[in-house]
């Protein structure tokens, strides 16, 4: 039954806008600059056209979405710090006290976390129709969640992204927070990827080499355990994923049903977009990578997206930290491509396309 809504819901994706995206290409020859000098970001915003069905598009109202859960796979001493961690980084959100909050303030993006999984409630953010449980179960001993928990949140984060489309938003950033949250996404992407667990298995937010080798164990219990279907992202997402990346994986998905371009973070977050991309191929044109993560299996992921990263600065911090530093440069993409003179305005012939 929620498999149908599910399903029903991504067949309303459409692709990009054809004709608006042609326009844009033809705006940006016209600027008075050397063709496709400004790289990705021209790209980018030929895209953005694309999906919102206008070249002469704004961009205004820009959030950053964090999806907060926590892990029962912690038990097995995955992490560097203890589970609490979690409620207490995601309050500060509320506070604008954590680090992505000083790098949104700066850039003009609006803070936005749901608890959509955190073991304990956080009564600055915790909405009960939004949380589908108190933390996941612990992947080593048996699946994390339920299929049909994993349904939920991914529509969680569907709805989400139609409730920001409302208000106004013209770009969404994802986030999150949760610890042992890459002990999670390192079993998704060793299963969708075909990749073995230490090959896409770093050390999170700071684990020791002893550490490290007892996370991949951890991962490969879980796997044996649990034996997830590869060609079943629901399935992988149920049983050694977590809320957080199913939450995101939504917003990804809602992102591309209600037209609004969705910045992808780091890891955990590319994880999200892996599962998004593999439900839906269609969604993978709304969405965006902003940044490379330092986790081993960063990149991979990214090349399996088919993207690269406008930004490469070894960052591993989550929160949407690499997101958020992507809007700036976004926005200078845009400006140039509304603001800048032409090859006519300047009076230098036009270039002409190499063939
Ligand atoms: O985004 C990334 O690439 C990233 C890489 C390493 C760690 N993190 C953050 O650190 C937390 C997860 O680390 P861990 O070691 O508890 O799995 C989680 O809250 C993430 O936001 C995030
Ligand atoms: C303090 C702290 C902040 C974080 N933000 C994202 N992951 C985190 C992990 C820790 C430990």
């Amino acid at each position: 039954m929620l498999e149908k809504i599910l399903n029903q819901k991504l067949e309303e994706i459409k692709p990009l806008d054809v004709e608006s995206m042609r326009q844009a290409e033809e705006r940006w020859k016209t600027v008075a600059k050397p063709l496709h000098s400004l790289g990705k970001l021209e790209e980018a915003v030929i895209r953005m056209a694309g999906i919102r069905e206008d070249a002469d598009f704004i961009m205004k109202k820009k959030g950053l979405v964090i999806f907060c859960a926590d892990n029962g796979v912690v038990a097995e001493g995955v992490t560097q710090t203890g589970q609490e961690v979690t409620a207490i980084v995601a309050d500060n959100f509320t506070k604008g006290a954590t680090s992505v909050c000083i790098m949104a303030e700066k850039a003009g993006v609006d803070v936005l976390p749901v608890d959509i999984g955190m073991a304990v409630d956080v009564a600055s953010l915790t909405d009960p129709s939004k949380k589908i449980s108190y933390g996941t179960e612990n992947m080593a001993h048996g699946p994390a969640m339920t299929r049909e928990q994993a349904i939920r949140a991914i529509l969680t984060g569907i709805e989400i992204a139609g409730e920001r489309k409302a208000e106004g938003y013209d770009l969404l950033a994802t986030g999150e927070m949760g610890i042992g949250n890459t002990t999670t996404s390192s079993a998704v992407a060793s299963v969708l990827l075909g990749k073995r667990a230490e090959e896409v298995t770093g050390r999170g937010a700071g684990l020791s080499s002893e550490g490290l080798q007892r996370k991949i164990r951890v991962i490969r219990q879980a796997l044996e355990k649990n034996r997830p279907d590869p060609g079943d992202v629901l399935d992988v997402v149920a049983k050694v994923g977590g809320y957080d990346i199913a939450g995101m994986c939504g917003l990804f998905l809602g992102g591309a049903i209600y037209r609004i371009p969705v910045l992808i973070d780091g890891f955990i977050s590319s994880v999200a977009a892996l599962c998004a991309v593999r439900l839906a191929p269609l969604a993978g044109k709304y969405l965006f990578a902003s940044h490379c993560s330092k986790e081993p299996g960063g990149k991979r992921v990214l090349d399996a997206l088919g993207m690269s990263a406008m930004i490469v600065c070894d960052l591993s911090l989550g929160e949407g930290s690499g997101a958020v530093a992507a809007v700036p440069l976004l926005e200078m993409g845009l400006d140039v491509y509304r603001k800048m003179s032409t090859f006519e305005e300047i009076q230098v012939e036009q270039y002409q396309e190499l063939k």
